[in-house]
């Protein structure tokens, strides 16, 4: 951190679908990034997308050709914790959206981590309280930070205040946000879901609900949607950009915290144990060539 306070180095844990966005963000607007996946290839297939994402920003005018080595150069990438989290100001957890992973992961980040710094969970649903809850009097380090993909491109960080969040973690994690470029909302209770899962939710299951009783084809129900509210995507290719294991373990969470609304379709089960997830695997509602 400089003297006035300003972030500077930044670890990012799991580097898929949105750590890796993240880590793009942080490093193209001058943070020195530590990225960290268990798994090498993950981090590969990460460099790999943000090498091809900051070719997109290049073609479409909106970064200079030689920046693009100065971004990628300030990302490093780690498959171990302790040594990615020295002497970093802010850390930014994306790994899979289960308790006991993020619990594992932000006790050997707080083990590892200078105490200033702050703990930054992507978690779509799940309980801030929960998650910083294995830290004892560090559990005031953890918040919400909540990035869209792609967190490249969506405009807003949905801040999320656990039980113990101090104040002035929430201050760091808003200044941060916005050195990102970004909006931020705040939600003030730690409630499953937020404001963002919670509603996005019920209209993407509805939509899931309809292909179950075969009230159109896929193409036909985000046709509607993208056309009729002028969404950019439809609800069914959008869960295969974002992901639909992902989809799959934040339902379950929101299953459990509200009840049967929330109650996850089998055909998404189906999909998942069948290892159709979406772009990433190759296949979801639609083939991408996987
Ligand atoms: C179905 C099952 C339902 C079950 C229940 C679900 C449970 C739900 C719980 C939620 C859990 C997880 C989700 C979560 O927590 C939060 C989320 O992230 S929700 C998702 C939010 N994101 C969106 O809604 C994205 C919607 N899409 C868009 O905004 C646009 O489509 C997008 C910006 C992605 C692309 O734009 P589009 O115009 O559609 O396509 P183009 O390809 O033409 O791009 C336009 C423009 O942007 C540039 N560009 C696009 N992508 C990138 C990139 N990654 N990097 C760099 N540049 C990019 C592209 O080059 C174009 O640039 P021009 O200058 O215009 O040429
Ligand atoms: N996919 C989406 O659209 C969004 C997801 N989120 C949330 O972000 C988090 C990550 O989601 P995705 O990026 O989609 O998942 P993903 O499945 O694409 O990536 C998760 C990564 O974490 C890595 N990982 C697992 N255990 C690890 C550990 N112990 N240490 C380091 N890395 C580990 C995996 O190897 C994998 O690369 C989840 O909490 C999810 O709910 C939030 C906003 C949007």
């Amino acid at each position: 951190m400089t003297d006035n306070g300003t972030v500077q180095k930044v670890a990012v844990i799991g580097g898929g679908v949105m750590g890796s966005g993240i880590a793009q963000l942080a490093a193209t607007v001058g943070h020195e990034v530590r990225l960290v996946d268990v798994s090498p290839e993950r981090l590969e297939t990460a460099l790999a997308a943000i090498g091809t994402s900051l070719d997109r920003f290049i073609r479409s005018g909106r970064l200079e050709t030689d920046q693009r080595e100065e971004i990628l150069g300030r990302i490093t990438p780690a498959t171990r914790i302790p040594e990615a989290v020295e002497g970093v100001d802010v850390v930014v957890e994306a790994v899979l959206e289960r308790l006991e992973v993020k619990h594992q992961v932000m006790t050997e980040v707080a083990a590892h981590a200078p105490a200033e710094a702050i703990l930054g969970t992507n978690t779509s649903q799940l309980s801030i309280t929960a998650i910083g809850s294995v830290l004892g009097e560090g559990a005031s380090r953890v918040v919400g930070m909540h990035f869209f993909n792609p967190a490249v491109l969506m405009r807003l960080v949905e801040l999320v205040k656990g039980l113990e969040t101090s104040e002035d973690t929430l201050r760091r994690a808003e200044d941060f946000a916005r050195s990102l470029g970004k909006e931020t909302v705040v939600c003030l209770k730690d409630s499953p879901g937020f404001l963002t899962s919670r509603i996005s939710a019920i209209l993407r299951m509805e939509a899931l609900h309809m292909l179950e009783e075969g009230l159109a084809s896929p193409e036909d129900i985000d046709k509607a949607v993208r056309l009729a509210f002028n969404h950019p995507m439809g609800p069914l290719e959008l869960g295969d950009f974002n992901g639909l294991d992902t989809y799959l373990d934040a339902l379950t969470g929101l299953h459990a915290a509200h009840g049967e609304r929330f109650r996850p379709p089998v055909v998404l089960r189906n999909m998942v144990a069948a290892g159709r997830l979406g772009r990433k695997s190759g296949r979801g509602f639609y083939d991408h060539g996987g």
